[in-house]
């Protein structure tokens, strides 16, 4: 089922990949369409400022993709938030050493050429959509590792397998987004593609709102639009 035009008292939560813009070879590949700045900015003014962004990627680079965007970012699945005009701060610290953990990912998937290690504030992903053939591997292989780090979970993505923080969660940035202004009070609307989606879709179902899935596969979702173009469509039909 289609969803419904954005009412004027909603509170907007957007995944970016596979949401807003489409899925590309690689992370740093993707493009941003022409028409979706503009379109967020005026949703934004629209309503009142509840529109937020809660992805996967670094809220720095959302940022960098997004420069003029003004409104929220929540970061690395949520383990980040970053509000206009201030320095990026994480939810949880875990206290984790990352570095050391991006290594080991680094040093085993030099043994596999196709494979592409991304840092993360927060964690660390491991791709394989050049490889498509390595995917068990990646996921036994991140698998093993998540044991060794009691406060990461498993993030399986698309074409990628991510250690993320186990605290962290876009449902719940979106929880703790609709507690304040200009969030609180306001219909809540969640869309993404992809699993770590689902939660936040769930979220915003459970609170009376609107859950939308971005393209084809399973979802909790109630609502779909086939892609980012129709999202585009979708949004710019609002704003
Ligand atoms: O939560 P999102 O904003 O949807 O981010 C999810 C992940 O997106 C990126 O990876 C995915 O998109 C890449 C570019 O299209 C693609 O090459 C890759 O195969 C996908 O998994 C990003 O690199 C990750 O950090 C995000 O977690």
């Amino acid at each position: 089922m289609l969803p419904p035009k954005i009412p004027a008292d909603a509170a907007l939560f957007l995944d970016f990949d596979g949401c807003l813009v489409e899925i590309a070879p690689t992370p740093d590949a993707i493009s941003v369409p022409p028409a979706l700045p503009g379109a967020l900015a005026r949703l934004y003014r629209r309503l009142d400022g509840a529109v937020a962004l809660i992805s996967g990627r670094s809220a720095s680079e959302l940022r960098g993709f997004l420069p003029d965007f003004p409104g929220i970012v929540a970061g690395s699945h949520g383990a980040e938030l970053s509000l206009p005009g201030q320095p990026i701060r994480p939810i949880d610290d875990e206290g984790v050493d990352v570095g050391a953990l991006q290594r080991r990912v680094a040093a085993l998937a030099a043994e596999h050429p196709g494979l592409l290690v991304e840092a993360k504030p927060h964690g660390v992903a491991l791709h394989y959509r050049a490889a498509p053939e390595l995917g068990c591997w990646v996921t036994q292989t991140m698998q093993a590792l998540a044991g060794d780090y009691p406060s990461l979970v498993l993030q399986p993505a698309k074409m990628a397998v991510e250690l993320r923080p186990a605290s962290a969660g876009k449902d719940r940035a979106l929880a703790l987004l609709m507690q304040h202004p200009p969030f609180a009070g306001r219909l809540a609307i969640y869309a993404g593609d992809d699993l770590t989606d689902e939660a936040a879709i769930a979220e915003a179902q459970d609170r009376g709102g609107i859950g939308i899935k971005v393209g084809p596969g399973d979802s909790v979702a109630r609502h779909r639009l086939a892609d980012p173009n129709a999202m585009l469509r979708w949004l710019e039909d609002a704003a």
